[in-house]
């Protein structure tokens, strides 16, 4: 067999240690439970990543994807974890990083007629794992937000917009991603929907109108739910109101660690 160089392992004399290196935006399919089909199969972008001690030059970007192909077909929350410590075994790294990005579906029915569609919801599981294991899980909520201002203001009518509810959390028991998109989706001016058909638009736009929201409303309202429940002990929030009369968004973001305000 011919011996071919290996660059990665030669020393590096520069005494920088590199906090995260690794594979970024690998599409592979990943298994997610679902609350009332027991698993979905979706595609996620995931990311992967290891800190690299000072004296090498590079990591070993291959074994990265030979990891992911051993746990093919079976990529999910509770591997999160044993796929960690087999990054930080097969890298010789202290710590691993893996962020998963994935498009989760819901079934919904509109509010008026019942029609029933799928959503789709961007949905993140981040792991870490240096002496111990930290997992976040995120999610974005599309809404409706209706301007306050603006209705107050206006003789009829009043700028509404589509905003996206951001939020990033870390628990102590198991949340359906089901409960915290219902959750969340309660905050805006009014939840979103794929199908509706006129009855149900008549709705939305109704609803929205008696439900004005500021972005900071927003922030506020999914703060005070996120409070409340007893199994978060970390939590932030962003809202972005894509404005439709300003070609910039309005923004706001709350984050709480519960166990510093407890
Ligand atoms: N570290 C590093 N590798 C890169 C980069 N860009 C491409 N690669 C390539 O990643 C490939 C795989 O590297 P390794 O994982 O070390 O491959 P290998 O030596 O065959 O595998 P092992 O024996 O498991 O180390 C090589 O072809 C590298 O050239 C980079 O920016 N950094």
């Amino acid at each position: 067999m011919i011996r071919m160089p290996d660059m990665q392992k030669s020393p590096d004399t520069r005494k920088i240690p590199i906090n995260k290196v690794g594979v970024k935006d690998i599409s592979y399919p990943i298994v997610v439970m679902d609350k009332n089909r027991k698993f979905q199969q979706t595609v996620a972008r995931i990311n992967m990543y290891v800190d690299l001690p000072h004296h090498f030059k590079g990591t070993h970007m291959s074994r990265f994807v030979e990891i992911l192909n051993a746990y093919r077909e079976d990529i999910a929350l509770d591997k999160m974890e044993p796929i960690l410590q087999k990054m930080k075994e097969k890298l010789g790294a202290s710590s691993a990083h893996l962020e998963i990005e994935f498009p989760y579906f819901i079934e919904k029915c509109a509010p008026v007629s019942g029609a029933r569609s799928l959503m789709e919801y961007t949905c993140t599981f981040s792991g870490s794992l240096g002496q111990e294991f930290d997992f976040v899980l995120g999610v974005q909520v599309p809404v409706t937000s209706l301007c306050p201002c603006s209705k107050e203001l206006s003789r009829y009518g009043a700028h509404n917009q589509r905003s996206h509810i951001t939020v990033r959390l870390r628990y102590t028991d198991f949340i359906w991603i089901e409960d915290l998109v219902a959750m969340i989706e309660e905050c805006g001016s009014s939840p979103v929907w794929s199908l509706l058909k006129r009855v149900d638009e008549q709705y939305v736009t109704e609803r929205a109108y008696e439900n004005p929201k500021f972005v900071e409303d927003i922030v506020r309202e999914v703060t005070q739910k996120l409070l409340a429940h007893d199994a978060i002990t970390w939590f932030s929030v962003e809202a972005e109101n894509f404005e439709s009369i300003h070609k910039h968004s309005a923004y706001a973001s709350i984050e709480r660690d519960k166990k510093m305000t407890d």
